[in-house]
């Protein structure tokens, strides 16, 4: 039987007189990378809004350990190990990388030394030792979304949710963000990534869910989803498979 360390059912969301999401469902396996992709505009951000707690539904149930979560404050859902990235990177700018990613620790522990114990090996882990001390603000794009991982990491969580942490990357740090990914799910850890970058999302969840308009459309192994006509042709393109293999 699997494990599935989050349940979301039937989740509907009207955001400006606009359905945004009608009646969504998504699982993910305890230990396992799951996908979510689909074309610009599909909802997926607004899923991962939900699911982390920044924003509520009209309808509909996300259970994270088999404990209904909505209605919590995002903060508390980070500290029962449910934490997420920005697309567009939020961090603290004006900090620097290690007092971002210090921030991130102090979360579930209250002194700045024992907080530093978590986020010194995180730094390392994440190969932004060398930058500790730069500010954030200034960081390239590439580093700056290896922060973001960083600080999601720093509140030792049991599910991330990563949104598009692969975006603006270059070939050699999409692999690097690729091997991290894969170390942590290998360590125990449940990962949940919305993902453009195809060879990266295809390479490394054992599940993909599809979304289209705000819908369910596909889900499926990397291999059943990448062959769904439905999905060829709302958002991967006719060829695709050719061009994947
Ligand atoms: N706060 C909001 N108010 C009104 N509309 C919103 C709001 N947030 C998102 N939307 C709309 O909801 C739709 C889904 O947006 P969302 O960011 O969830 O899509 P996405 O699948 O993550 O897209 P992308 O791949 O481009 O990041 C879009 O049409 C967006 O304009």
């Amino acid at each position: 039987m699997t494990d599935n360390i989050l349940e979301v059912k039937g989740i509907s969301i009207s955001l400006g007189g606009l359905q945004i999401l009608d009646q969504v469902n998504l699982t993910a396996e305890r230990g396992a990378i799951t996908g979510v992709i689909g074309p610009n505009g599909a909802g997926k951000t607004t899923l991962f809004n939900i699911v982390s707690g920044f924003m509520k539904p009209t309808s509909g149930s996300v259970r994270f350990n088999g404990k209904e979560i909505i209605g919590r404050a995002p903060e508390q859902i980070a500290m029962e190990g449910l934490t997420r990235t920005f697309q567009k990177v939020r961090g603290l700018p004006k900090l620097t990388v290690r007092e971002n990613v210090l921030v991130g620790a102090l979360n579930r522990h209250l002194s700045v030394p024992a907080a530093l114990e978590v986020a010194e090996p995180i730094l390392e882990r994440m190969s932004l030792g060398p930058y500790a001390d730069a500010v954030a603000g200034a960081l390239p794009i590439g580093l700056r979304k290896r922060l973001e991982v960083a600080r999601v990491l720093a509140t030792e969580p049991t599910l991330v949710l990563l949104d598009e942490v692969m975006g603006g990357l270059v070939p050699s740090e999409v692999q690097s963000m690729m091997n991290t990914i894969q170390e942590l799910a290998d360590e125990g850890m449940s990962v949940i990534l919305i993902e453009h970058h195809m060879k990266a999302v295809m390479g490394l969840s054992r599940h993909v869910v599809v979304l289209e308009r705000g819908r369910n459309l596909a889900e499926g192994t990397p291999a059943q989803v990448t062959k769904d006509p439905g999905v060829l042709t709302a958002y991967l393109g006719e060829g695709y498979e050719h061009v994947a293999s």
